[in-house]
């Protein structure tokens, strides 16, 4: 289990944006059970990460985002910590660290009550979980931008919060690491009954590894549910402008095929 209390999460009524200019108004989503990870897609500059920094509290927002019986938006940074994993867009810093040292204090910033040696377990599973540990005693200034996101998402997968918001975490990864990290990302959010939603561009990997899809559009959302309801040509022209076709591929799992842009 995580090592804080969760429960469904539920955003009620949730407007956000920058200055005056809205992004999203009035959004209700979930709840969202326990276990669940769900796929936040959409198109470019639609408000994904505004949506997931709202979640985080790093965006203030108005409604309400309750995790449980928690109210998120009012909580105070060190308990926020605890409930709430955000992964940024941007890859972390390439500093002279090695990965292990990095992982390590990233740690032991939020969870200074733990020993140092529950903190080296932790830190050992998640870059074994996530097939690193070629990778940690490398420095972050001599890895590839691959690498450093990979580090990056181990810095917030150790701390297992009950609500993970990853911000296109395979955005710099290869084939074989983005299927890794998906997997594992699933594993850990079924096996710690957590509820991780994850902003991704690849509508493939979404609808194959996701219990569910929210489909961002015009300020709101446009559709929430199963990959294989939400996922429709006419979805398609709504959200991205394009005309497109879902398939199932030979394994059974709803796949996207785009076949043209529309013209704006
Ligand atoms: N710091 C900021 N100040 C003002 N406007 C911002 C800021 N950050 C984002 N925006 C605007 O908010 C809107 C939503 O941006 P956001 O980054 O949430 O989109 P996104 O769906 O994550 O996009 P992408 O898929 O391109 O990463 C965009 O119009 C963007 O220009």
């Amino acid at each position: 289990m995580s090592d804080a209390a969760g429960g469904p999460l539920r955003l009620e009524d949730v407007s956000v944006g920058y200055g005056r200019t809205p992004v999203l108004s009035h959004l209700d989503i979930g709840p969202v059970a326990p276990g669940s990870l769900v796929a936040v897609v959409g198109s470019n500059a639609v408000g994904k990460s505004t949506l997931l920094k709202a979640i985080a509290g790093l965006r203030p927002a108005t409604g309400g985002i309750r995790l449980g019986d928690t109210d998120l938006a009012r909580l105070p940074l060190a308990k926020r910590v605890r409930l709430v994993g955000y992964l940024s867009q941007s890859l972390p810093q390439p500093t002279s660290l090695v990965a292990y040292e990095a992982v390590t204090s990233a740690f032991r910033a939020v969870r200074g009550d733990l020993s140092a040696d529950e903190v080296e377990r932790r830190v050992e599973e998640v870059f074994a979980a996530l097939g690193l540990r070629g990778l940690a005693l490398r420095r972050l200034s001599e890895m590839s931008g691959g690498q450093r996101q990979m580090v990056g998402l181990a810095q917030v997968l150790v701390r297992k919060p009950p609500l993970l918001l990853l911000d296109e975490p395979t955005s710099a990864l290869d084939l074989r690491w983005q299927l890794n990290v998906l997997e594992t990302v699933r594993g850990i959010t079924r096996g710690e009954n957590a509820i991780c939603l994850i902003a991704i561009h690849d509508v493939n990997l979404a609808l194959r590894f996701c219990d569910a899809v929210i489909v961002l559009g015009g300020g709101g959302v446009l559709a929430a549910g199963a990959p294989e309801d939400v996922m429709t040509p006419d979805l398609l022209r709504r959200a991205y402008g394009i005309e497109g076709r879902v398939e199932r591929c030979s394994r059974g799992f709803p796949i996207v095929l785009s076949d043209r842009a529309l013209s704006v």
